[in-house]
């Protein structure tokens, strides 16, 4: 798992606000709802879901980052954990995942999160677009686990979204309940 160090360990490609903002509209969070934002960063997404009224899980292992988190979001329904997102106990409360985590850690999570038994309700977790496509058609161990789900590509995240810009495009992986 990452370590700290260089930017290129950590993941570091947060989102613009305007990006963090139409993730957020498109996963349609409703006030009251239990939010995993796993990787959070500074904050781009947990700020858009506060003011989508949901109750934010902010899991961030980068230690000042998780400490900035406290601070900006310390008036506000957001819980931070710095914790690895390897170790992290999911919730046995439904939740949903809103998230943009780092690339390297997209299969693992999602295996974990779409197990059999997780209390997932819903998740839009942006992700390279060429993974997004593959977890789609049932392959590798994170499309395995979406099998069971109604999994699709939603919305393109072209790597002018992030800053620094990554080195591929990205897309919300959209995941609910049922099957496709
Ligand atoms: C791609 S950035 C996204 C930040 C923010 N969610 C956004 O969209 O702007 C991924 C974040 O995951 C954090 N991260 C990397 N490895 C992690 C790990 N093993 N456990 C928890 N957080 C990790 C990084 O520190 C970074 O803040």
């Amino acid at each position: 798992m990452a370590g700290p160090g260089t930017r290129r360990e950590w993941g570091w490609h947060p989102l613009t606000t305007e990006h963090a903002a139409r993730v957020v509209d498109d996963a349609g969070v409703r006030p009251g709802q239990l939010v995993l934002d796993l990787g959070a960063g500074d904050g781009a997404l947990t700020r858009h879901l506060v003011a989508a009224g949901a109750r934010v899980l902010a899991v961030e292992l980068h230690p000042r980052r998780a400490r900035a988190l406290r601070e900006r979001f310390a008036d506000a329904d957001v819980t931070v954990l710095e914790v690895d997102l390897a170790d992290l106990r999911l919730p046995r409360r439904p939740f949903r995942v809103v998230a943009n985590p780092p690339f390297a850690l997209t299969s693992p999570l999602l295996a974990r999160v779409l197990a059999r038994g997780s209390a997932l309700v819903a998740a839009d977790v942006v992700v390279q677009r060429q993974a997004a496509r593959r977890i789609v058609a049932g392959e590798g161990t994170a499309g395995r686990a979406a099998r069971r789900w109604a999994v699709e590509v939603g919305r393109a995240v072209p790597r002018s979204a992030f800053r620094p810009p990554p080195r591929v495009d990205a897309a919300v992986l959209r995941v609910r309940r049922g099957r496709r």
